[in-house]
Protein backbone atom coordinates (compact mmCIF):
# COMPACT_ATOMS: atom_id res chain seq x y z
CA UNK A 1 0.00 0.00 0.00
CA UNK A 2 2.67 2.85 1.39
CA UNK A 3 4.83 1.82 -2.11
CA UNK A 4 1.80 1.85 -4.18
CA UNK A 5 1.27 6.02 -2.67
CA UNK A 6 5.32 6.35 -3.20
CA UNK A 7 5.09 5.03 -6.69
CA UNK A 8 2.23 7.28 -7.32
CA UNK A 9 4.05 10.40 -5.90
CA UNK A 10 7.44 10.40 -8.41
CA UNK A 11 7.00 12.94 -11.00
CA UNK A 12 7.95 11.60 -14.48
CA UNK A 13 11.51 11.01 -15.94
CA UNK A 14 13.11 14.22 -17.94
CA UNK A 15 12.54 12.75 -21.50
CA UNK A 16 13.54 13.87 -25.31
CA UNK A 17 9.54 13.40 -25.83
CA UNK A 18 9.23 16.63 -23.75
CA UNK A 19 10.12 18.86 -27.31
CA UNK A 20 12.15 21.92 -26.79
CA UNK A 21 13.33 20.84 -23.41
CA UNK A 22 16.87 20.70 -22.48
CA UNK A 23 16.30 16.92 -22.57
CA UNK A 24 15.34 16.79 -26.29
CA UNK A 25 18.37 19.33 -27.19
CA UNK A 26 20.53 17.00 -25.75
CA UNK A 27 19.18 14.10 -27.72
CA UNK A 28 18.93 16.44 -30.50
CA UNK A 29 22.12 18.07 -31.07
CA UNK A 30 24.94 17.27 -28.55
CA UNK A 31 24.54 13.38 -28.43
CA UNK A 32 24.80 12.80 -32.20
CA UNK A 33 28.13 15.93 -31.94
CA UNK A 34 29.75 13.77 -29.20
CA UNK A 35 29.67 10.51 -31.48
CA UNK A 36 30.95 12.52 -34.56
CA UNK A 37 33.74 13.48 -32.50
CA UNK A 38 34.18 9.92 -31.36
CA UNK A 39 34.42 8.52 -34.60
CA UNK A 40 36.54 11.60 -35.18
CA UNK A 41 39.32 10.52 -33.02
CA UNK A 42 38.94 6.92 -33.87
CA UNK A 43 39.56 7.96 -37.17
CA UNK A 44 42.50 10.15 -36.37
CA UNK A 45 44.40 7.27 -34.70
CA UNK A 46 43.94 4.86 -37.31
CA UNK A 47 47.83 4.71 -37.81
CA UNK A 48 48.28 3.50 -34.10
CA UNK A 49 46.11 1.19 -34.63
CA UNK A 50 47.92 0.06 -37.49
CA UNK A 51 51.47 0.09 -35.85
CA UNK A 52 49.51 -1.91 -32.69
CA UNK A 53 48.02 -4.18 -34.29
CA UNK A 54 48.75 -4.07 -37.99
CA UNK A 55 46.12 -4.53 -40.62
CA UNK A 56 43.65 -6.25 -37.77
CA UNK A 57 43.78 -2.70 -36.27
CA UNK A 58 42.79 -0.81 -38.72
CA UNK A 59 39.79 -3.50 -39.93
CA UNK A 60 38.42 -2.66 -36.23
CA UNK A 61 39.28 0.80 -36.77
CA UNK A 62 37.06 0.68 -40.08
CA UNK A 63 34.08 -1.66 -38.47
CA UNK A 64 34.01 0.37 -34.96
CA UNK A 65 33.21 3.69 -36.78
CA UNK A 66 30.44 1.59 -39.02
CA UNK A 67 28.91 0.67 -35.94
CA UNK A 68 29.11 4.15 -34.31
CA UNK A 69 27.71 5.85 -37.67
CA UNK A 70 24.64 2.97 -37.49
CA UNK A 71 24.43 4.33 -33.51
CA UNK A 72 24.10 7.96 -34.79
CA UNK A 73 21.50 7.11 -37.22
CA UNK A 74 19.48 5.06 -35.17
CA UNK A 75 19.93 7.95 -32.72
CA UNK A 76 19.06 10.84 -34.90
CA UNK A 77 15.64 9.02 -36.46
CA UNK A 78 14.84 7.64 -33.01
CA UNK A 79 14.59 4.06 -33.67
CA UNK A 80 14.40 1.20 -30.88
CA UNK A 81 16.87 1.02 -28.27
CA UNK A 82 18.47 -2.36 -29.09
CA UNK A 83 20.05 -5.27 -26.59
CA UNK A 84 23.80 -5.15 -26.12
CA UNK A 85 25.66 -8.33 -27.45
CA UNK A 86 29.29 -7.90 -26.79
CA UNK A 87 28.54 -10.24 -23.59
CA UNK A 88 30.88 -8.47 -20.65
CA UNK A 89 30.31 -7.97 -17.12
CA UNK A 90 27.60 -6.00 -17.23
CA UNK A 91 25.63 -6.47 -20.58
CA UNK A 92 22.75 -8.38 -18.62
CA UNK A 93 22.25 -5.75 -16.41
CA UNK A 94 21.47 -3.32 -18.96
CA UNK A 95 19.39 -5.78 -20.93
CA UNK A 96 17.30 -6.38 -17.89
CA UNK A 97 16.94 -2.84 -17.70
CA UNK A 98 16.26 -2.49 -21.46
CA UNK A 99 12.99 -4.74 -20.57
CA UNK A 100 12.38 -2.65 -17.40
CA UNK A 101 12.30 0.29 -19.58
CA UNK A 102 10.14 -1.83 -22.16
CA UNK A 103 7.49 -2.32 -19.00
CA UNK A 104 7.16 1.26 -18.70
CA UNK A 105 6.11 2.16 -22.15
CA UNK A 106 2.42 3.04 -23.34
CA UNK A 107 1.04 0.69 -25.94
CA UNK A 108 3.83 -1.92 -26.24
CA UNK A 109 6.20 0.68 -27.70
CA UNK A 110 9.85 0.08 -28.06
CA UNK A 111 12.26 2.51 -25.91
CA UNK A 112 13.40 4.69 -28.50
CA UNK A 113 15.88 7.46 -28.12
CA UNK A 114 13.22 10.31 -28.17
CA UNK A 115 10.50 8.12 -26.21
CA UNK A 116 12.70 7.01 -22.99
CA UNK A 117 13.95 8.85 -20.16
CA UNK A 118 16.65 11.08 -20.88
CA UNK A 119 19.21 9.49 -18.58
CA UNK A 120 18.51 6.09 -19.75
CA UNK A 121 19.05 6.83 -23.50
CA UNK A 122 22.50 9.17 -22.44
CA UNK A 123 24.04 6.88 -20.27
CA UNK A 124 23.15 3.89 -23.35
CA UNK A 125 24.93 6.24 -25.80
CA UNK A 126 28.33 5.54 -23.83
CA UNK A 127 28.07 2.16 -23.02
CA UNK A 128 27.10 1.69 -27.07
CA UNK A 129 30.54 3.67 -27.80
CA UNK A 130 32.44 0.73 -25.66
CA UNK A 131 29.96 -1.92 -26.74
CA UNK A 132 31.67 -0.80 -30.43
CA UNK A 133 34.94 -1.31 -29.37
CA UNK A 134 34.26 -4.58 -27.45
CA UNK A 135 33.13 -5.82 -30.53
CA UNK A 136 36.71 -4.87 -32.38
CA UNK A 137 39.28 -6.76 -29.76
CA UNK A 138 42.41 -5.62 -31.26
CA UNK A 139 41.10 -1.85 -30.15
CA UNK A 140 38.93 -2.79 -27.14
CA UNK A 141 40.76 -0.87 -24.51
CA UNK A 142 41.19 2.49 -26.38
CA UNK A 143 39.70 5.17 -24.42
CA UNK A 144 38.52 7.55 -27.08
CA UNK A 145 38.12 10.56 -24.40
CA UNK A 146 41.56 9.94 -23.41
CA UNK A 147 42.73 13.21 -25.29
CA UNK A 148 39.93 15.39 -23.92
CA UNK A 149 41.03 14.61 -20.33
CA UNK A 150 44.98 15.19 -20.92
CA UNK A 151 44.02 18.13 -22.67
CA UNK A 152 41.75 19.20 -19.82
CA UNK A 153 44.55 18.97 -17.39
CA UNK A 154 47.54 20.33 -18.92
CA UNK A 155 45.68 23.51 -20.01
CA UNK A 156 44.76 24.16 -16.25
CA UNK A 157 48.48 23.92 -15.24
CA UNK A 158 48.35 27.26 -13.70
CA UNK A 159 45.53 26.74 -11.30
CA UNK A 160 47.11 23.46 -10.11
CA UNK A 161 50.14 25.10 -8.87
CA UNK A 162 48.19 27.45 -7.04
CA UNK A 163 46.42 25.22 -5.35
CA UNK A 164 49.14 22.55 -4.58
CA UNK A 165 51.08 25.43 -3.36
CA UNK A 166 47.88 26.44 -1.48
CA UNK A 167 47.88 22.73 0.03
CA UNK A 168 51.44 23.03 0.62
CA UNK A 169 51.38 25.60 3.33
CA UNK A 170 48.14 24.64 4.66
CA UNK A 171 49.85 21.20 5.80
CA UNK A 172 53.02 22.78 6.78
CA UNK A 173 50.99 25.21 9.66
CA UNK A 174 48.10 22.48 10.29
CA UNK A 175 48.93 22.07 13.61
CA UNK A 176 48.96 26.07 14.51
CA UNK A 177 45.43 25.90 13.36
CA UNK A 178 42.52 27.22 15.51
CA UNK A 179 39.33 25.41 14.74
CA UNK A 180 37.95 28.17 13.64
CA UNK A 181 40.50 28.45 11.01
CA UNK A 182 40.48 24.86 10.44
CA UNK A 183 36.66 25.57 9.80
CA UNK A 184 37.37 28.44 7.07
CA UNK A 185 40.29 26.01 5.41
CA UNK A 186 37.59 23.62 5.29
CA UNK A 187 35.31 25.60 3.59
CA UNK A 188 37.43 27.20 1.11
CA UNK A 189 38.78 23.56 -0.19
CA UNK A 190 35.10 22.46 -0.54
CA UNK A 191 34.51 24.94 -2.14
CA UNK A 192 37.33 24.07 -4.27
CA UNK A 193 35.95 21.57 -5.14
CA UNK A 194 32.81 22.44 -5.30
CA UNK A 195 34.00 24.63 -8.64
CA UNK A 196 35.98 22.52 -9.87
CA UNK A 197 32.98 20.95 -11.49
CA UNK A 198 32.24 23.83 -13.35
CA UNK A 199 31.65 23.09 -16.62
CA UNK A 200 34.76 24.73 -18.61
CA UNK A 201 36.70 22.32 -15.96
CA UNK A 202 38.84 25.49 -14.35
CA UNK A 203 37.49 28.48 -12.76
CA UNK A 204 40.36 30.96 -13.12
CA UNK A 205 42.35 29.14 -16.05
CA UNK A 206 41.97 31.30 -19.11
CA UNK A 207 42.61 35.02 -17.10
CA UNK A 208 45.51 36.46 -18.39
CA UNK A 209 46.93 37.54 -15.45
CA UNK A 210 48.61 34.49 -14.04
CA UNK A 211 49.42 35.67 -10.84
CA UNK A 212 45.72 35.69 -10.39
CA UNK A 213 45.00 32.28 -11.19
CA UNK A 214 44.46 30.86 -8.01
CA UNK A 215 41.01 29.07 -7.62
CA UNK A 216 40.88 30.05 -3.73
CA UNK A 217 41.08 33.98 -4.76
CA UNK A 218 37.75 33.60 -6.58
CA UNK A 219 35.78 31.70 -4.21
CA UNK A 220 33.99 35.02 -2.78
CA UNK A 221 32.72 36.28 -5.91
CA UNK A 222 31.29 32.63 -6.61
CA UNK A 223 29.67 32.38 -3.29
CA UNK A 224 26.41 34.26 -3.99
CA UNK A 225 25.93 31.48 -6.97
CA UNK A 226 25.51 28.50 -4.65
CA UNK A 227 21.74 28.38 -4.32
CA UNK A 228 21.88 25.67 -1.20
CA UNK A 229 25.11 25.42 0.82
CA UNK A 230 24.67 23.23 3.43
CA UNK A 231 28.18 23.21 4.36
CA UNK A 232 27.74 23.60 7.52
CA UNK A 233 25.92 20.33 7.95
CA UNK A 234 29.24 18.43 6.25
CA UNK A 235 31.42 20.15 8.99
CA UNK A 236 29.06 19.09 11.54
CA UNK A 237 29.14 15.73 10.33
CA UNK A 238 33.10 15.69 9.93
CA UNK A 239 33.31 16.72 13.67
CA UNK A 240 30.96 15.29 15.41
CA UNK A 241 28.35 17.33 15.35
CA UNK A 242 30.61 19.75 17.83
CA UNK A 243 31.01 23.41 16.16
CA UNK A 244 33.86 25.76 16.44
CA UNK A 245 35.69 25.99 19.66
CA UNK A 246 35.05 22.40 20.17
CA UNK A 247 37.66 19.87 19.06
CA UNK A 248 36.20 16.81 18.60
CA UNK A 249 37.16 15.34 14.86
CA UNK A 250 35.42 12.26 13.19
CA UNK A 251 38.51 11.16 11.64
CA UNK A 252 36.49 8.50 10.10
CA UNK A 253 36.01 7.17 7.04
CA UNK A 254 35.23 9.69 4.02
CA UNK A 255 33.98 8.53 0.63
CA UNK A 256 34.23 10.79 -2.71
CA UNK A 257 32.20 8.94 -5.55
CA UNK A 258 34.23 10.89 -8.56
CA UNK A 259 33.31 12.46 -11.65
CA UNK A 260 35.24 14.51 -13.85
CA UNK A 261 39.26 13.60 -14.45
CA UNK A 262 41.48 16.86 -15.16
CA UNK A 263 41.12 19.70 -13.06
CA UNK A 264 38.09 18.98 -11.13
CA UNK A 265 40.05 15.82 -10.27
CA UNK A 266 42.96 17.70 -8.88
CA UNK A 267 40.45 19.50 -6.69
CA UNK A 268 39.37 16.20 -5.32
CA UNK A 269 42.60 15.43 -4.91
CA UNK A 270 43.29 18.73 -2.86
CA UNK A 271 40.18 18.37 -0.74
CA UNK A 272 40.89 14.56 0.21
CA UNK A 273 44.41 15.49 1.33
CA UNK A 274 42.81 17.86 3.24
CA UNK A 275 40.32 15.85 4.83
CA UNK A 276 43.48 13.47 6.08
CA UNK A 277 46.00 15.90 6.92
CA UNK A 278 43.50 17.79 8.82
CA UNK A 279 42.74 14.98 11.09
CA UNK A 280 39.29 15.59 9.93
CA UNK A 281 38.92 11.56 8.10
CA UNK A 282 41.65 9.36 8.61
CA UNK A 283 40.53 7.39 4.95
CA UNK A 284 39.60 8.67 2.06
CA UNK A 285 37.83 5.94 -0.70
CA UNK A 286 37.56 7.28 -3.94
CA UNK A 287 34.93 5.91 -6.37
CA UNK A 288 35.65 5.96 -10.33
CA UNK A 289 34.08 4.76 -13.75
CA UNK A 290 34.78 1.27 -15.34
CA UNK A 291 34.98 2.31 -18.79
CA UNK A 292 35.01 5.71 -20.51
CA UNK A 293 31.81 7.85 -19.29
CA UNK A 294 30.55 11.04 -20.48
CA UNK A 295 33.08 12.26 -21.94
CA UNK A 296 35.48 13.49 -18.89
CA UNK A 297 34.77 11.02 -16.52
CA UNK A 298 37.68 9.36 -14.18
CA UNK A 299 38.72 5.77 -15.15
CA UNK A 300 41.11 4.12 -12.99
CA UNK A 301 43.69 4.43 -15.54
CA UNK A 302 43.04 8.45 -15.36
CA UNK A 303 42.99 8.54 -11.19
CA UNK A 304 46.73 7.19 -11.44
CA UNK A 305 47.74 8.88 -14.83
CA UNK A 306 46.54 11.99 -12.72
CA UNK A 307 48.77 11.61 -9.74
CA UNK A 308 51.87 10.38 -11.56
CA UNK A 309 51.40 13.71 -13.70
CA UNK A 310 51.04 15.90 -10.37
CA UNK A 311 54.24 13.96 -9.17
CA UNK A 312 56.43 15.04 -12.36
CA UNK A 313 55.73 18.20 -12.64
CA UNK A 314 58.68 20.33 -12.27
CA UNK A 315 57.23 22.23 -9.96
CA UNK A 316 58.07 22.00 -6.23
CA UNK A 317 54.44 22.02 -4.25
CA UNK A 318 52.64 19.97 -6.90
CA UNK A 319 55.38 17.67 -7.16
CA UNK A 320 55.22 17.48 -3.36
CA UNK A 321 51.34 16.89 -3.63
CA UNK A 322 51.96 14.22 -6.38
CA UNK A 323 54.39 12.28 -3.79
CA UNK A 324 52.47 12.71 -0.90
CA UNK A 325 49.25 10.74 -2.94
CA UNK A 326 51.30 8.02 -3.59
CA UNK A 327 52.03 7.66 -0.20
CA UNK A 328 48.39 7.85 1.02
CA UNK A 329 47.57 5.08 -1.53
CA UNK A 330 50.30 2.87 -0.80
CA UNK A 331 50.01 2.65 2.89
CA UNK A 332 45.78 2.52 2.40
CA UNK A 333 44.94 5.62 3.46
CA UNK A 334 43.55 6.45 0.27
CA UNK A 335 42.20 3.46 -2.30
CA UNK A 336 40.49 3.79 -5.47
CA UNK A 337 37.54 1.58 -6.58
CA UNK A 338 35.45 1.03 -9.50
CA UNK A 339 32.59 -0.56 -10.19
CA UNK A 340 29.73 -1.63 -12.68
CA UNK A 341 27.12 0.28 -10.85
CA UNK A 342 28.49 3.76 -11.44
CA UNK A 343 28.56 3.22 -15.62
CA UNK A 344 24.70 1.84 -15.28
CA UNK A 345 21.40 3.90 -16.44
CA UNK A 346 19.98 2.97 -12.40
CA UNK A 347 19.05 5.62 -10.29
CA UNK A 348 20.84 5.53 -7.29
CA UNK A 349 17.43 4.56 -5.44
CA UNK A 350 17.93 1.12 -7.11
CA UNK A 351 21.31 0.51 -5.86
CA UNK A 352 20.26 -1.53 -2.77
CA UNK A 353 18.32 -3.93 -4.64
CA UNK A 354 20.81 -4.17 -8.06
CA UNK A 355 24.08 -3.46 -6.37
CA UNK A 356 23.38 -4.95 -2.97
CA UNK A 357 27.46 -5.21 -2.72
CA UNK A 358 28.43 -1.49 -3.76
CA UNK A 359 25.53 0.21 -1.50
CA UNK A 360 27.27 -2.43 1.82
CA UNK A 361 30.19 -1.00 0.66
CA UNK A 362 28.83 2.67 0.81
CA UNK A 363 27.18 2.03 3.83
CA UNK A 364 30.27 1.68 5.79
CA UNK A 365 31.38 4.99 4.87
CA UNK A 366 30.68 8.44 7.55
CA UNK A 367 30.46 10.51 4.61
CA UNK A 368 29.82 10.29 1.09
CA UNK A 369 30.51 12.93 -1.35
CA UNK A 370 28.89 12.88 -4.38
CA UNK A 371 30.70 15.36 -7.44
CA UNK A 372 28.67 16.42 -10.29
CA UNK A 373 25.77 16.97 -12.08
CA UNK A 374 25.42 13.38 -13.52
CA UNK A 375 25.65 11.70 -9.99
CA UNK A 376 22.87 14.73 -9.21
CA UNK A 377 20.09 13.66 -11.68
CA UNK A 378 21.04 10.28 -10.36
CA UNK A 379 20.52 11.13 -6.98
CA UNK A 380 17.18 12.37 -7.75
CA UNK A 381 16.25 9.98 -10.44
CA UNK A 382 16.38 12.95 -13.05
CA UNK A 383 12.87 13.48 -12.04
CA UNK A 384 10.93 16.69 -12.82
CA UNK A 385 10.41 17.54 -9.02
CA UNK A 386 9.27 21.25 -7.55
CA UNK A 387 12.27 23.02 -6.74
CA UNK A 388 10.68 23.31 -3.05
CA UNK A 389 10.87 19.41 -2.57
CA UNK A 390 13.01 17.99 0.15
CA UNK A 391 15.78 16.47 -1.21
CA UNK A 392 15.65 13.40 1.09
CA UNK A 393 12.62 12.57 -0.50
CA UNK A 394 14.15 13.15 -4.29
CA UNK A 395 16.52 10.28 -3.09
CA UNK A 396 13.45 7.97 -2.57
CA UNK A 397 15.01 6.14 0.30
CA UNK A 398 18.19 5.83 -0.75
CA UNK A 399 20.45 6.64 2.19
CA UNK A 400 23.52 4.37 3.02
CA UNK A 401 25.14 6.65 4.85
CA UNK A 402 25.31 10.59 5.52
CA UNK A 403 25.45 11.96 1.70
CA UNK A 404 26.67 14.85 0.51
CA UNK A 405 26.21 16.64 -3.47
CA UNK A 406 28.89 19.28 -4.86
CA UNK A 407 27.70 19.95 -8.01
CA UNK A 408 27.20 22.59 -10.63
CA UNK A 409 24.13 22.61 -12.22
CA UNK A 410 24.05 21.49 -15.93
CA UNK A 411 20.60 20.05 -15.84
CA UNK A 412 17.07 20.78 -15.13
CA UNK A 413 16.61 19.23 -12.42
CA UNK A 414 16.82 20.88 -8.74
CA UNK A 415 15.20 20.22 -5.33
CA UNK A 416 15.63 21.72 -2.18
CA UNK A 417 14.93 25.05 -2.85
CA UNK A 418 13.28 28.11 -0.91
CA UNK A 419 9.69 29.16 -2.03
CA UNK A 420 9.89 31.55 -4.50
CA UNK A 421 14.26 30.83 -5.51
CA UNK A 422 13.47 28.60 -8.55
CA UNK A 423 10.75 30.74 -10.03
CA UNK A 424 12.79 34.27 -9.33
CA UNK A 425 15.84 32.56 -10.61
CA UNK A 426 13.72 31.23 -13.95
CA UNK A 427 12.10 34.95 -14.39
CA UNK A 428 15.94 36.41 -14.76
CA UNK A 429 18.32 33.94 -15.97
CA UNK A 430 16.52 31.14 -18.12
CA UNK A 431 19.06 29.32 -18.35
CA UNK A 432 19.95 28.80 -14.64
CA UNK A 433 19.63 25.12 -14.36
CA UNK A 434 21.80 24.44 -17.38
CA UNK A 435 24.73 26.52 -17.63
CA UNK A 436 27.11 25.64 -15.04
CA UNK A 437 26.83 29.29 -13.33
CA UNK A 438 25.23 27.95 -10.06
CA UNK A 439 26.01 25.18 -8.14
CA UNK A 440 24.76 23.19 -4.24
CA UNK A 441 26.41 22.24 -1.82
CA UNK A 442 23.39 19.58 -0.12
CA UNK A 443 23.48 17.42 2.41
CA UNK A 444 21.30 14.40 3.37
CA UNK A 445 21.93 11.89 6.29
CA UNK A 446 19.60 9.35 8.16
CA UNK A 447 20.82 10.23 11.26
CA UNK A 448 19.05 14.13 10.75
CA UNK A 449 17.20 15.28 13.79
CA UNK A 450 15.13 17.64 11.76
O1 LIG B 1 30.35 15.99 -15.46
P1 LIG B 1 29.03 16.27 -14.90
O2 LIG B 1 29.04 17.40 -13.92
O3 LIG B 1 28.34 15.05 -14.33
O4 LIG B 1 28.16 16.79 -16.08
C1 LIG B 1 27.68 15.99 -17.05
C2 LIG B 1 26.39 16.59 -17.43
O5 LIG B 1 26.50 17.26 -18.59
C3 LIG B 1 25.37 16.99 -19.38
O6 LIG B 1 25.89 16.35 -20.51
C4 LIG B 1 24.58 18.22 -19.60
O7 LIG B 1 25.35 19.32 -19.90
C5 LIG B 1 24.48 16.09 -18.64
O8 LIG B 1 24.02 15.11 -19.43
C6 LIG B 1 25.31 15.57 -17.54
O9 LIG B 1 24.51 15.47 -16.41
MN1 LIG C 1 31.20 14.05 -15.73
Amino acid sequence: MANQVVLRSVPQSLSAKFVGSFAYLTVKDRLPTILTKVIDTIHRNKDKFFEEHGEEGVQAEKRAISLLSKLRNELQTDKPVLALTDNVVDTDMWNQYLQRQQALMDDNEPPSWFKSPWLYVECYMYRKIQESLHLNPPICDFDVFKEAKTKSFFESQQPIMAICTYLQELNKNMDDLSETQLLEHFLKLLQVSLWGNKCDLSISAGQDNSQKASPVDSLEDLKPFILVDDSNLVWSVLTNGKIPGGSSKLQGRVDIVLDNAGFELVTDLIFADFLVSSGLASKVCFHGKSMPWFVSDTTKEDFHWTIRQTLAANHKWMSKSGAQWQCYLKDGTWSYYDHSFWTLPHEFCDMAADAPDLYATLQKSDLIFFKGDLNYRKLTSDRDWGHTEPFEKALRGFQPASLCSLRTLKANVQVGLQPGQGENLTAQEPTWMTSGKYAVVQFSSPHREQ
